[in-house]
């Protein structure tokens, strides 16, 4: 039978205030998972709402279930992002990650052989390079009772995104262009920071707030570095028999021949992968590092691979092939992003009535979706609280939506395969010059929802060089 009146109301709410809904318990970057969590104690899909219970301003669903995850990233209606990317939107404007409807389509498959594995292997001498500098200064920490992993892997990660989105050598790990790190970190703090307050969140109120003016200053840097680089390769030649090309140069080589994108257009599909190509990745590899420096066993196991590889050779040439037949590390990292998932959380929104199992969900609805706790379903991962990346060997599943770090379908991630061989030729270089441990006593994570995963309290361990 089907419901013809909002099926919202399937879903059950969890104890809010009569007029203002849940508002008074919406969580922070800090407790979101805990929450979050919380608030799925009450189903696999809730209904949150922000104003009174008769007539709510906003009404949102909640979901960890699977059924559900897998109508709407199967979907071809729901492509929508939920509102609360909008605040994205100041950096990466039209760009893939928010762009929708036949504009989205169309960018997506322009760019999607810019991805192209013959590319990706173009870049493994930009990751083995950076990762070299990244090592170097990770000696310096040698010893230390502890090192916060990610303020230095954050570096790392936005080197080799510059090179390979830009072309263009950024070196903020030596120190360099410090200004176009900070202006990164400001929108970074400023986008969580609206996300979550009742009082910025609004446009009209974020123009009174000093932040609006920090943002200003900071997309100037921004997108004032994106365009001025493009403005240097206008004149380019592309030939054919041509050396490696980053993403920009491809974009722009594309639009040359085929007349396809708009300077514009490219600049904010460069900002995109700036912005999810650094900070995704960033959380992935630290996250890693911590769960190596937990199970020693495993570690032990990663740095076996890497002598059948190499022998004892610390500093090999690695080649793309090399990194394809790192099997075990490629474990190591699913296993990794299955309890850490760098992007917890992603969103939906409805811009038509759809019908899930006989109820219509209406036009406007936002839907989270909270790939966490999918993730550690008992269900698909049994004992999920372990760490055990030999459940990806020979890892065979007919739900296909269980594990969905890169979340699936048609809006999946773009970048998954040169994210695994950036996070392999990382972890993999890591791993052959020092043994990570933990700290004494053990650190441990607190977890937050940010853009991505991070941990309140950093992500640290210790490093012991190998002789
Ligand atoms: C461990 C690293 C990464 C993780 C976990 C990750 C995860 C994700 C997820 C979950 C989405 C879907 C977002 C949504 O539905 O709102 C996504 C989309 C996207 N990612 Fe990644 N990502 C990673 C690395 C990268 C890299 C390195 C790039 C670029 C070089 C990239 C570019 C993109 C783009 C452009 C989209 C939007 C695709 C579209 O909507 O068509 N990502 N990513």
């Amino acid at each position: 039978k089907h419901h013809t009146e909002n099926g919202l109301h399937k879903f059950p709410e969890p104890p809010g205030n009569f007029f203002v809904g849940h508002i008074l318990q919406a969580p922070s970057t800090e407790n979101a998972i805990a929450v979050t969590s919380k608030f799925l104690d009450y189903g696999k899909t809730i209904r949150l709402r922000c104003g009174p219970a008769a007539c709510p301003i906003i009404e949102g669903l909640v979901t960890k279930d699977y059924n559900l995850i897998e109508f709407i990233l199967s979907s071809n209606k729901i492509l929508t992002k939920s509102e609360n990317y909008k605040f994205l939107r100041a950096w990466l404007r039209n760009g893939l990650l928010l762009s929708d409807g036949d504009y989205w389509k169309r960018h997506r498959k322009i760019l999607t052989p810019a991805f192209h594995f013959e590319i990706l292997k173009q870049f493994v001498d930009v990751f083995e390079l950076v990762g070299d500098i990244f090592v170097k200064k990770l000696e310096k920490y040698e010893g230390m009772s502890s090192v916060d992993l990610h303020p230095l892997v954050i570096l790392l990660t936005l080197d080799i995104i510059s090179e390979t989105a830009m072309g263009t050598k950024i070196d903020v790990q030596s120190g360099h262009n410090s200004h176009y790190l900070k202006s990164v970190k400001e929108i970074c703090r400023i986008v969580i920071e609206r996300a979550f307050s009742p009082i910025s969140a609004f446009d009209f109120s974020f123009w009174l707030c000093k932040d609006y003016y920090k943002q200003k200053k900071a997309l100037k840097v921004l997108h004032g570095f994106t365009s001025e680089v493009l403005n240097s390769k206008k004149g380019q030649v592309f030939e054919k028999t041509t050396k490696k090309m980053a993403f920009l140069d491809l974009l722009l080589k594309f639009s040359r021949d085929e007349n396809v994108l708009s300077n514009d257009e490219i600049r904010e599909e460069v900002d995109t992968f700036m912005f999810e190509g650094h900070d995704t990745t960033a959380a992935g590899i630290c996250f890693i590092l911590y769960c190596l420096a937990d199970h020693p066993d495993v570690q032990a196991k990663v740095l076996q691979e890497q002598k059948a590889l190499f022998g004892d050779e610390k500093n090999p040439a690695v080649a793309y092939s090399d990194l394809q037949n790192m099997k075990y590390l490629e474990c190591v990292i699913k296993e990794t992003c299955r309890l850490y998932p760098p992007v917890p959380v992603i969103g939906r929104y409805t811009t038509e009535e759809v019908n899930f199992e006989g109820y219509l969900i209406p036009k406007r609805t936002n839907i989270v979706l909270f790939i966490y706790a999918l993730h550690r379903n008992p269900d698909f991962f049994p004992e999920p609280e372990k760490f055990r990346p030999e459940r990806f060997e020979n890892f065979h599943t007919s739900f296909p939506y269980a594990y969905i770090p890169f979340s699936a379908g048609a809006r999946n991630c773009i970048g998954q395969k040169f994210a695994m061989l950036e996070m392999k030729s990382v972890i993999s270089k890591v791993v052959r010059h020092f043994e990570v441990k933990p700290t004494q006593p053990r650190h441990e994570l607190k977890l937050s929802v940010e853009a991505v995963l991070k941990s309140v309290n950093g992500i640290k361990v210790v490093l012991k060089k190998r002789h």
